[in-house]
């Protein structure tokens, strides 16, 4: 394996927290990253890496997998990557896409292991979940715990929510500062996120999203006062009806304490009397 030091040297960076470079320097960690996709008997025929770097996970990766498309933004590490892999990418089983991971066409990958620039780890994640291909992502430990919160913790909210509604998902590794360069300024977490389909069922999810961020934008508030407050956001056309034909007991909760199961049972509800008729 490719010594993590001796690429960085190598690439002659140093790694720039304002471009969210922070470079994996810890071999346990990089080397037991790949593993849990392994142990879970993912596929791993073509893994996608958002944000390669100097390419110190990118390594593990090709080893584990047959094929690797790498993402990365950084048009000098992208240079850097395409000399110190020249042989992988000639060979096929390493193809670079040099852009932003937000914008770039994602391939049709079978898996995901990446050390994520936390900056726009929400959106990267939210674009990768919605493939349904098991993930196992590198984040700030606040956002992971957020992530994999259940209901009736104060890490619990919107995050949590809409990550497992595609995912079953799990904090598998606690990752300290020092195993990057240059240290982050917050502890770490490894997530897996294994796609599933959710226990519950909701008829329009772009709606059922929007409204568990609309209720959790006042998690104070009773979610009866939440329904009311939030039709700007939840795009309800008539919020009362939705709270003259919802349970009592559930509109007396806050949201932090509503289940996801409940959560659809209300958002499906409002669909049918929260909207006037559109002809
Ligand atoms: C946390 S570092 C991880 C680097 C490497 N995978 C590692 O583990 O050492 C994140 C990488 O993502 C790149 N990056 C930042 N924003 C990006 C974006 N929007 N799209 C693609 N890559 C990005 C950075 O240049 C950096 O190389």
């Amino acid at each position: 394996m490719r010594d993590p030091d001796g690429l960085l040297a190598r690439a002659g960076v140093r790694g720039n927290p304002d471009r969210d470079q922070h470079f994996l320097v810890d071999d346990r960690v990089l080397d037991r990253l790949p593993t849990y996709l392994t142990e879970i008997d993912a596929d791993t025929s073509h893994i996608l890496e958002i944000g390669a770097g100097t390419g110190a996970l990118t390594d593990r990766l090709l080893e584990a997998g047959d094929r690797v498309t790498a993402v990365e933004r950084d048009p000098a590490l992208a240079e850097f990557l395409r000399e110190e892999f020249a042989d992988e990418i000639a060979d096929g089983r390493l193809i670079l896409l040099e852009g932003d991971a937000l914008d770039v066409d994602l391939p049709d990958f079978s898996a995901s292991v990446s050390n994520l620039p936390y900056g726009v780890s929400s959106e990267i994640t939210f674009r990768l979940l919605p493939e349904k291909r098991p993930l196992v992502l590198m984040f700030q430990m606040e956002f992971a715990e957020r992530m994999v919160a259940e209901p009736g913790t104060s890490e619990y909210g919107r995050l949590s929510v809409s990550t497992q509604h595609y995912a079953d998902v799990e904090l598998v590794e606690p990752v300290p500062k020092e195993a990057f360069s240059p240290p982050p300024a917050v502890e770490s977490a490894v997530v897996r996120a294994i796609p599933r389909n959710p226990d519950y069922e909701v008829d329009d999810e772009a709606f059922f999203l929007r409204f568990v961020k609309a209720l959790f934008t006042q998690r104070r508030k009773t979610i009866r006062n939440a329904i009311r407050n939030t039709p700007h956001i939840s795009g309800l056309d008539d919020p009362d009806a939705v709270v003259d034909a919802a349970d009592e007991e559930l509109l007396s909760k806050r949201a932090g304490a509503v289940t996801p199961v409940e959560f659809a049972a209300l958002a499906s509800l409002a669909a049918d009397v929260g909207f006037d008729e559109h002809e």
